[in-house]
């Protein structure tokens, strides 16, 4: 996600890649990174913390407690940075614990952030002035849509936003699928599908039109996409949604629990 962030935030020059330096233990991605984006590489933490004004914490919630115990106090050696986390389930108490009198926002970005069609909620932590809530913002704008939402909303966030792209990329799959099974060549079959989810995402964003409104249009009666829809309801497509955004809500708690 670390990487989606980075090469839009340089595709849309929202940061030179001078003014950007990452922090990662394995040699052979900070060789990537430096030859892909021209960015600065460390293996050290601390020299990304000292020299920033926007700390992005990309790495995995299991490994938050031991990359943070070993990072210096911040700030100690120039302004202090805001922290931008984008860790799923870490809640803004735990991060304030391990960086007191640090500004931090608490943010979910989605893949998508990398053609800058992304959507990121934030949440503000206790210390974090307009002016911090400002440079956040600029660069999770530069990768997509923004909205702020209470700290208690953030699991669902994940649940649905975050994770998101994974369910709307099984369904694309299944639909190509579902056309190869109807006779359609696969390389067809994969445009046809993506392009009706694209289009209709589409139409719905476009027009505002009520989702079950678009679906009632498509809908003749005795047609073909009753019969689909009818399928689709027998299989318990809707509840297969809710559910799953619902245990990857959970799943978000755990993890920073
Ligand atoms: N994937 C997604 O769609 C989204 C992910 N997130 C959040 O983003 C974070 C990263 O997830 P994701 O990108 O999927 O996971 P990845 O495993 O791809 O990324 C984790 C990164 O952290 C690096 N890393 C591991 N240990 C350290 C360390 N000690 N110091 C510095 N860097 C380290 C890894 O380096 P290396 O690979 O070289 O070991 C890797 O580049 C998670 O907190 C996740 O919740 C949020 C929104 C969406
Ligand atoms: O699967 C995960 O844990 C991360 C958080 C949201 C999307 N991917």
């Amino acid at each position: 996600m670390g990487e989606s962030l980075l090469s839009r935030l340089i595709t849309r020059a929202a940061y030179q890649p001078g003014d950007i330096l990452i922090s990662d233990p394995m040699q052979q991605r900070r060789e990537f990174l430096a030859q892909q984006y021209g960015v600065g590489v460390t293996a050290d933490n601390s020299e990304v913390a000292a020299a920033t004004e926007v700390l992005l914490l990309a790495i995995k919630p299991q490994v938050f407690e031991s990359v943070a115990t070993a990072l210096p106090s911040l700030g100690q050696n120039g302004p202090v940075p805001v922290i931008l986390s984008i860790l799923a389930g870490v809640p803004l108490s735990k991060l304030e614990r391990a960086f007191p009198g640090v500004p931090i926002v608490r943010s979910m970005p989605n893949t998508p952030a990398t053609v800058g069609a992304g959507i990121t909620a934030i949440a503000p932590g206790t210390q974090v002035q307009p002016e911090h809530l400002d440079r956040a913002k600029t660069v999770l704008q530069a990768v997509g849509d923004v909205v702020q939402v209470p700290e208690s909303l953030m699991d669902a966030v994940t649940g649905l936003s975050g994770s998101g792209p994974a369910y709307v990329a099984i369904f694309i799959e299944a639909l190509t699928d579902g056309g190869v099974r109807a006779g359609l060549p696969r390389p067809i079959a994969a445009q046809l599908a993506l392009q009706t989810v694209l289009g209709t995402a589409t139409l719905i964003q476009e027009t505002q039109l009520h989702p079950a409104e678009l679906k009632d249009r498509v809908t003749s009666p005795g047609g073909t996409t009753i019969a689909g829809v009818a399928q689709l309801e027998k299989a318990g497509f809707r509840s297969a949604c809710i559910e799953a955004v619902q245990a990857a809500t959970e799943r978000s708690r755990q993890l920073g629990s």
